[in-house]
């Protein structure tokens, strides 16, 4: 029997770090293609912006495509940041997102990824989400990443890291990504994309 070709897809995003996550959890199974793109993001609810962004860039594109949208979300704060959390690391950083959670005893928080794919510019993007929970603590680890020092995901089983301090193997065998992708993954293969 012929081996199956490698899958090949574009995934748009501008996030290097999110690019390389995603390469090292795919292996070698899928011959991922990078676009940057530097869509504009709407407002609304994680899945009016995933599905947006999705569109955009496979119109800008003229063909199919993937994009992942991520959210942090403080359960104290009803879900907020959550898909908005990018503007707010970058105003408050670590310190400031700790604050905002000051007056509350309620920590816990949720990472949320959402893969979408479109097969091109004229069909409906299909979403794929993935949750990590956990809890939101004093930054500790390196800082190459986004508010990975201040996540403290409740898996695997007793943890007591933040995704920072992890190895890059144990985040990305549980992360929000991870279990997106996943998903993704299984759609693709039933589809013979
Ligand atoms: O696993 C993660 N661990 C820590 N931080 C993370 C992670 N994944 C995304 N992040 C950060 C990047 C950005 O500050 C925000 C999501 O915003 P988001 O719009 O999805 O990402 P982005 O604009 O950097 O790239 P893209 O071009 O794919 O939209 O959370
Ligand atoms: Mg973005």
């Amino acid at each position: 029997m012929a081996t199956k070709k490698p899958h090949k897809l574009v995934f748009v995003t501008g996030n290097s770090n999110k690019l390389k996550e995603v390469q090292t959890i795919l292996g070698s199974t899928v011959n991922l293609i990078n676009h940057k793109l530097d869509l504009a993001e709407i407002q609304g609810t994680t899945q009016e912006i995933s599905v947006d962004k999705c569109r955009k860039a496979s119109i800008t594109l003229n063909g199919p495509v993937i994009t992942e949208d991520t959210c942090l979300c403080f359960n104290a704060l009803k879900g907020l940041p959550g898909p908005y959390i990018k503007w707010f690391l970058d105003k408050l950083g670590h310190d400031g997102l700790n604050k905002l959670l000051a007056g509350f005893e309620d920590k816990s928080a949720y990472a949320l990824c959402t893969f979408a794919y479109s097969s091109g510019p004229d069909s409906e993007p299909i979403l794929f989400e993935g949750r990590t929970d956990g809890k939101i603590v004093t930054a500790r680890g390196p800082k190459d990443f986004g508010w990975d020092p201040i996540f403290q995901p409740y898996e695997p089983d007793g943890n007591d890291q933040t995704y920072a301090e992890m190895l890059k193997s144990t985040k990305n065998a549980i992360s929000h990504r991870y279990k997106a992708l996943k998903k993704l993954k299984e759609f693709l293969d039933s589809q013979n994309i």
